[in-house]
């Protein structure tokens, strides 16, 4: 018996053959490979249980020890619920004949999972025993050194090891969709999973498109392709005419990926439920028409016809910036859209230029008010629909996965604590400062540049969020948090991420003096701490939003 009252079993974990035996009778890639992490996380769990057994029966913990030890119980356990989600996504119904048989390789899933299991449950006992006195040590070391900046470290005081390869190709928009389906989100880890079925990401990433022909004909035949209007990393959307309605319509072919189809099915199912709520059409959401599936088993989702993403638009026009009154205007519909989702509990996760999307995107150019001698095109009429609506997440089901598109998630979710509906928030806020600049205020290509150029940008972050990304273990990789609250970076951004840097300008020096209240709103949209972030709700009523502004 623990100090605490609260049991604590320090038997090791032994490890009684099964795991053995599951990567002896399958092939089966994602057990084999669960199986071996399973193998190296027993090692690490019992030397976790041997070094804290003695500190929780006798209540005597030390600080930093029982701080790094803390972690290293989040990591584990962060391991084994990951390698748990890889292996109930194995469809046994869909095996190559070279992973065995299907009673192999689902005999050797349970042994793993088995394995998985018990080992969690000692996790969550350390968690329990470790967790309390780590929160206390990491806020007392905080409180005993504070008022250290963060500034600086960016670019000078840097722990330099090479960098490592980046989270992303430059320059690359890439969304993380995490799962929506009910049943498996519960009992799901309270820690990031960034390296989450990164294998299995990649294969269906790689999984290619639905192949389209024009003329070809759709579902039992009623949709008849005419061409493709885009693409993302889950499905091919196709303008095709309605032969029942005689509409042109936009079908999204989502890829024959079993998870992927899922996500579709949830996405519709939440489009269907917005529209329920939505006769007015105020949420500004993409309009669900049908749902079918193709003779080749790929599930389509049928949209109305929309005309260029926000990014299309601006890289149609040399990303030079849209009309101030053109800003208003999306700024106007996307808050409201924000507000209605969020009146529903509903996060959407996934705000981005991309995901915005012009109605009709005609226009005539006219002299740039911004920038002298060039021109930009002033939009005929500016309705916004909001798209891809896979990653929404209902309140009762939040979790601590990792959401968005990098380039527009809010610092919260960089730094891996608990976010609501004002992470979408923040990602408008991007977007319009966007749609002013011409440029995305955070390129960057990993969480390190990410948390060095939100400071520049938007200044200090708020050392509370620090300390708790760190109590937490939820800092990302090579960042560490020192008992003043001052970040730590334990690797190089490369020269590319340091010429970011440099040329990266605060928020109020990229707005002109003139549009006060535009900085203003940007201003609210944009505040690192959620806290201190405006609502849509109260955004809707910033000068900016309700004004009549001409450029
Ligand atoms: N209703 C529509 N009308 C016209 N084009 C559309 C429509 N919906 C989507 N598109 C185009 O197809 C692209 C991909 O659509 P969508 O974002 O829904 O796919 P996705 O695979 O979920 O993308 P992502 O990788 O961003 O999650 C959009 O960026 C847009 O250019």
């Amino acid at each position: 018996m623990a100090r605490n009252g609260k049991s604590f079993d320090d038997r090791l974990l032994e490890d009684d053959g099964s795991l053995d035996l599951a990567l002896m009778v399958t092939e089966h890639p994602a057990v084999k490979s669960c199986g071996q992490a399973m193998l190296e996380t027993i090692r690490e769990v019992n030397d976790l249980i041997q070094r804290c057994g003695p500190w929780i029966k006798s209540g005597e913990f030390q600080a930093e020890a029982t701080i790094e030890a803390n972690k290293s119980v989040l990591k584990a356990l962060n391991k084994a619920q990951n390698g748990m989600q890889k292996l109930d996504d194995i469809d046994l119904d869909s095996l190559k004949p070279e992973w065995g048989d299907r009673d192999s390789v689902r005999m050797a899933r349970k042994s793993v999972i088995g394995c998985a299991q018990a080992m969690m449950s000692r996790l969550e006992s350390l968690k329990q025993h470790l967790a309390p006195p780590a929160a206390k040590f990491a806020s007392q070391l905080g409180s005993q050194r504070q008022d250290t900046t963060f500034y600086g470290w960016a670019l000078d005081g840097m722990e330099v090891a090479e960098a490592a390869a980046a989270d992303v190709k430059p320059g690359e928009e890439r969304s993380e969709r995490c799962e929506r389906s009910r049943s498996r989100d519960k009992g799901k880890g309270e820690q990031r999973t960034d390296s989450e079925n990164s294998e299995e990401r990649k294969m269906n990433r790689d999984t290619p498109h639905f192949q389209w022909t024009k003329g070809m004909k759709l579902g039992t035949g009623r949709y008849v392709v005419k061409r493709k209007v885009g693409e993302g990393s889950f499905g091919r959307v196709l303008a095709c005419l309605d032969e029942s309605s005689k509409q042109t319509v936009a079908v999204k072919v989502v890829k024959g990926v079993h998870r992927y189809k899922e996500h579709a099915h949830a996405e519709a199912e939440l489009l269907r439920e917005i529209l329920r709520c939505d006769p007015g059409r105020q949420s500004f959401s993409v309009k669900l028409l049908g749902e079918f599936t193709h003779a080749t088993a790929h599930c389509c989702l049928v949209f109305e016809l929309l005309d260029l993403s926000l990014s299309d638009f601006m890289r149609d026009t040399d990303d030079r910036g849209l009309m101030l009154r053109d800003i208003r205007s999306i700024a106007l519909q996307m808050l409201q859209c924000l507000h209605f989702l969020s009146a529903m509990g509903l996060t959407h996760t996934d705000i981005k230029c991309r995901n915005a999307m012009l109605k009709d995107a005609r226009g005539e150019m006219v002299p740039h008010p911004r920038k002298e001698g060039q021109e930009t095109k002033k939009l005929r009429r500016s309705d916004i629909r909001v798209i891809d609506f896979g990653g929404a997440v209902m309140k009762k089901e939040r979790h601590s996965k990792r959401i968005g598109t990098r380039q527009y998630r809010s610092p919260e979710v960089v730094l891996g604590l608990p976010w609501d509906e004002k992470t979408d928030v923040w990602s408008l806020g991007c977007i319009l400062l966007t749609l002013y600049t011409g440029q995305r205020p955070f390129p960057v290509q990993n969480s390190l540049q990410h948390l060095a150029l939100l400071e520049r940008v938007v200044g200090e972050l708020p050392k509370d969020m620090l300390r708790s990304a760190s109590a937490g273990g939820s800092l990302p990789e090579d960042v560490s948090v020192d008992g003043r609250g001052t970040m730590r970076l334990h690797r190089a951004f490369g020269d590319e991420g340091k010429e970011l840097l440099k040329i990266a300008r605060p928020l109020q020096q990229r707005v002109l003096p003139q549009h006060g209240s535009f900085l203003r709103l940007l201003e609210a949209l944009l505040a690192p701490s959620p806290e201190r972030r405006l609502s849509a709700e109260d955004a809707l009523k910033e000068h900016f939003v309700t004004a009549q502004q001409t450029e």
